[in-house]
């Protein structure tokens, strides 16, 4: 049976840039389904009845929620190419802590920074900028973080990078001055062409920082 795969996603979120990336590496064809959050779709909320959220992988009728969830079901269903988790397992449980720590600190700090205001807004930046320090630590002056080659950690933090440039706008700060290895490894996974294809241009992202900011007053 030929495998039908859906993604239901939107351009702007990380967490589908993520799933967009792993499809992309294995090159898996796909049926991409824009959602509205404001309306979210009968097949969203049917297929993600728990947290009513994208991103959500259809394979063949069955839904897989979350995204490191669902970038690690396409690493083992498509097997054949592009391993994005390490087969060690040692490795693998490193892979797995720091994609934890992306989404715990880095992901939810950067949902605050570009609206909260004032000294709450100086307090998330110092602390987001604190765990990018960490993640540069880790990353160290390996070319990804897994080493040679592009992995799970770095297909986890990639995507917000298309964020940062609203991010210091938004906050006052410079990623470059304060991070620059990060800022360079994020030129180098965007000469990949599954992640340049999968992340938005920054000024697009802006001008929707915006319209958020207009719509919800921040
Ligand atoms: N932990 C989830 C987070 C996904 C998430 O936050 N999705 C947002 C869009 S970026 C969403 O669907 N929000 C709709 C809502 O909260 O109702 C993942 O990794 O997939």
């Amino acid at each position: 049976m030929e495998d039908k795969v859906v993604l239901l996603g939107l351009w702007s979120s990380s967490y589908a840039m993520r799933v967009k990336i792993a499809l992309a590496e294995k090159g898996i064809q796909y049926e991409a389904k824009e959602e509205n959050l404001a309306d979210k779709s009968l097949l969203l909320l049917e297929m993600n009845p728990v947290h009513k959220m994208i991103p959500v992988l259809i394979h063949n009728g069955k839904p897989i929620c979350e995204s490191l969830n669902i970038v690690e079901y396409i690493d083992q269903v498509w097997a054949h190419k592009s391993p994005l988790l390490p087969a060690d397992p040692y490795q693998r449980s490193r892979a797995r802590f720091w994609a934890d720590y992306i989404d715990k600190k880095i992901y939810s700090l950067g949902k605050r920074v570009w609206k909260v205001k004032g000294e709450e807004q100086e307090a998330v930046k110092k602390e987001f900028i604190e765990s990018l320090k960490t993640i540069e630590g880790e990353l160290g002056d390996k070319l990804y973080f897994g080493g040679e080659s592009f992995g799970f950690v770095d297909l986890a933090l990639v995507p917000i990078t298309s964020w940062f440039y609203s991010f210091e706008i938004c906050a006052n700060f410079s990623v470059e001055s304060e991070c620059p290895k990060i800022v360079g490894w994020a030129k180098r996974c965007m000469e990949k062409e599954s992640v340049a294809k999968s992340l938005p241009d920054p000024n697009k992202v802006y001008a929707f920082v915006l319209l958020l900011k207009e719509k919800y007053g921040l």
